[in-house]
């Protein structure tokens, strides 16, 4: 559904702060340091999941101070929506996956259907580990696998719809530099 500039900009000022950038820092390099303890030494591929993981994949690899190649897929299942259907796989790793150490980077694990998806698919291409990280873990009981967590999760939020630091409101609002929770959802 479109929306127009002006519903954008009244969601983001009445929009709730649920995370501050200074505290998602801070998040993101505790993560950054364990991380680093698993994965410095095995030349990991870190593969990025388009579009909301832009921003957290990037904060996270200027925090990860070691030799590491990175690469990104295009996964969607929301579009404009604020609720999921079916995974669409848009672009796939350009590097081959076999053998390598890899570390799969996304915003949010909701009901985790991405996840898990994006992970199946990969345990099939023979890598050497796989791992993924998330910045926020949405907290309810309705995952796709019951108990389903990230090897690594920087912050929870609460069951509401979540906006910035890469996550979208309608394919906007993933520039607000904060984690925002829309009113009334
Ligand atoms: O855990 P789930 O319920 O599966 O939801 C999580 C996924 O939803 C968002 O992607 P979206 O489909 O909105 O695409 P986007 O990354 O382009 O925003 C987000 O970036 C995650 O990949
Ligand atoms: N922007 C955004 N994308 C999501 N994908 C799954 N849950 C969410 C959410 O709360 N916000």
């Amino acid at each position: 559904m479109s929306v127009t500039v002006a519903e954008v900009d009244a969601i983001w000022r009445e929009a709730d702060c649920i995370w501050t950038e200074q505290q998602i820092d801070r998040a993101i390099e505790a993560v950054a340091q364990k991380i680093e303890v698993d994965l410095a030494d095995k030349n990991p591929l870190v593969l990025v999941v388009m579009k909301g993981g832009l921003m957290f994949g990037a904060r996270l690899m200027m925090s990860l101070r070691f030799p590491l190649e990175m690469d990104y897929i295009h996964a969607t299942r929301y579009g404009m929506e604020t609720s999921g259907s079916e995974l669409l796989w848009k672009v796939l790793p350009q590097h081959s996956l076999e053998g390598r150490h890899v570390l799969v980077v996304d915003d949010i694990l909701d009901e985790g259907q991405t996840l898990h998806k994006i992970l199946e698919s990969f345990k099939t291409q023979s890598v050497a580990s796989l791992h993924c990280a998330v910045l926020v873990d949405k907290v309810h009981d309705r995952k796709y696998e019951p108990g389903f967590k990230a090897d690594y999760t920087c912050l929870e939020v609460p069951d509401r719809f979540v906006f910035g630091y890469g996550m979208d409101y309608k394919g906007y609002l993933r520039n607000a530099d904060g984690i925002y929770a829309v009113k009334g959802l």
